[in-house]
């Protein structure tokens, strides 16, 4: 591959110019939900333990993101708060030189106790995932009835401070409630909701474009009870979510459009499996191997060089519409979204 200055700089570029300030860290790929548009409901192996990082190699290659100009590391899964020390590698990573923002998607089950002992280690923000306000829906959704026990850790979240709370919903058409219900439960208790179009990436390969709801038509979905006012295109900078207010505002509803609407030209993301990968795309096929070169004793310039060649390599966007699209055979839960 030829060099050039980009290619070489302080930064993590990439071929179309894009830099990458934010790492998502999928610390285990572990699950205590199997919602039925990420995970089948049997049959999906784990990794094998040996082969995730440790807390020690974990904190070591995301200080080096961080020395490559990473700002936000996000914490995700699997379900992050499966890992045990979670707390201990937020508080590490917040102890970093040039310490980023830190912030976790998760589906909220075990935050009533974690949330605080996460905002003292340093955590600033939180995302949890919650598709519906039906317990029964739920327990369809997710094949598991813990609705309530996200509700309390949605709550704790609050109280320990870690805002914005945000709500993240996948929306399909299957759903029997309507898109506003969910806005209105989440206006009432000051959470910032965002619905998110499904994506190819379930560990079933079942996806069809069919169920997903588009950004398009959850707008037309939510106008028939509030009224939404687009926000200046400037403001959602590499967000994935394009924000509209709510009713004149402030608060805000977010529609995360990727299929219909990729926001692929303003990247600024990188991603860390828990089995030590680096991935340039939610999409690639192709990874970094980290763990391989950490265990035969790589220098942190050897490190620092696979994740910056794997960068280089990122594609100009996810292709779903290309005729040549291939799933990648990691599923989302062990990618973290
Ligand atoms: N296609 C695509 N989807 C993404 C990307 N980053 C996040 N998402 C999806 O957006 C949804 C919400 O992700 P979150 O983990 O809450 O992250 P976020 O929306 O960047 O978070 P905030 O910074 O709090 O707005 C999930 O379904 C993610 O898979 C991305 O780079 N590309
Ligand atoms: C893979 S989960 C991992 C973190 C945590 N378990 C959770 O659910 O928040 C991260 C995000 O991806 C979203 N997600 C999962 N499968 C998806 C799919 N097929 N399309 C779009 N988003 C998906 C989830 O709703 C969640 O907001
Ligand atoms: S979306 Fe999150 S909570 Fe649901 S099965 Fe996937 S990893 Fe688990
Ligand atoms: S699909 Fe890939 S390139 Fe597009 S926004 Fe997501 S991670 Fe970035």
């Amino acid at each position: 591959m030829t060099h050039t200055p980009a290619r070489e700089s302080a930064v993590l570029g990439d071929r179309f110019g894009r830099v990458a300030a934010d790492l998502r860290v999928s610390v285990t790929d572990r699950c205590n939900l199997r919602c039925t548009y990420c995970m089948p409901a049997e049959g999906l192996d784990w990794m094998p333990r040996p082969e995730m990082l440790t807390d020690d190699e974990m904190v070591r290659v995301i200080g080096l993101f961080v020395d490559l100009g990473v700002r936000q590391v996000r914490f995700t899964g699997g379900e992050p708060l499966l890992r045990r020390s979670l707390v201990d590698v937020v508080r590490r990573v917040g102890q970093l030189p040039n310490a980023p923002r830190m912030a976790m998607t998760t589906n909220g089950i075990g935050l009533d106790r974690l949330a605080q002992p996460l905002a003292d280690a340093g955590l600033h923000r939180v995302n949890v995932s919650l598709d519906t306000v039906s317990p029964e829906r739920f327990k369809v959704l997710t094949r598991r009835d813990r609705f309530h026990d996200v509700e309390r850790g949605l709550k704790a979240a609050a109280d320990a401070g870690l805002a914005p709370v945000k709500v993240n919903a996948v929306a399909m058409h299957s759903d029997v409630e309507s898109p506003a219900d969910l806005l209105a439960w989440c206006l009432d208790r000051g959470y910032q909701l965002r619905f998110i179009e499904q994506m190819p990436l379930d560990a079933q390969h079942s996806w069809d474009r069919s169920t997903m709801m588009t950004g398009a038509q959850l707008r037309t979905a939510i106008e028939e009870r509030f009224t939404l006012t687009d926000l200046p295109a400037e403001a959602r900078g590499s967000a994935p979510a394009e924000e509209f207010l709510v009713d004149g505002g402030p608060e805000t509803v977010g529609l995360i459009a990727s299929v219909s609407a990729p926001f692929c030209a303003a990247c600024d993301r990188v991603r860390l499996t828990a089995d030590g990968q680096v991935r340039n795309c939610l999409f690639a096929r192709d990874e970094g191997d980290l763990r391989a070169q950490l265990r035969s004793g790589a220098s942190d310039e050897q490190l620092t060089e696979v994740i910056r060649s794997t960068m280089w390599a990122k594609a100009a966007g996810h292709g779903i519409d290309l005729p040549g699209f291939v799933q990648p055979q990691r599923p989302m839960s062990a990618i973290g979204g």
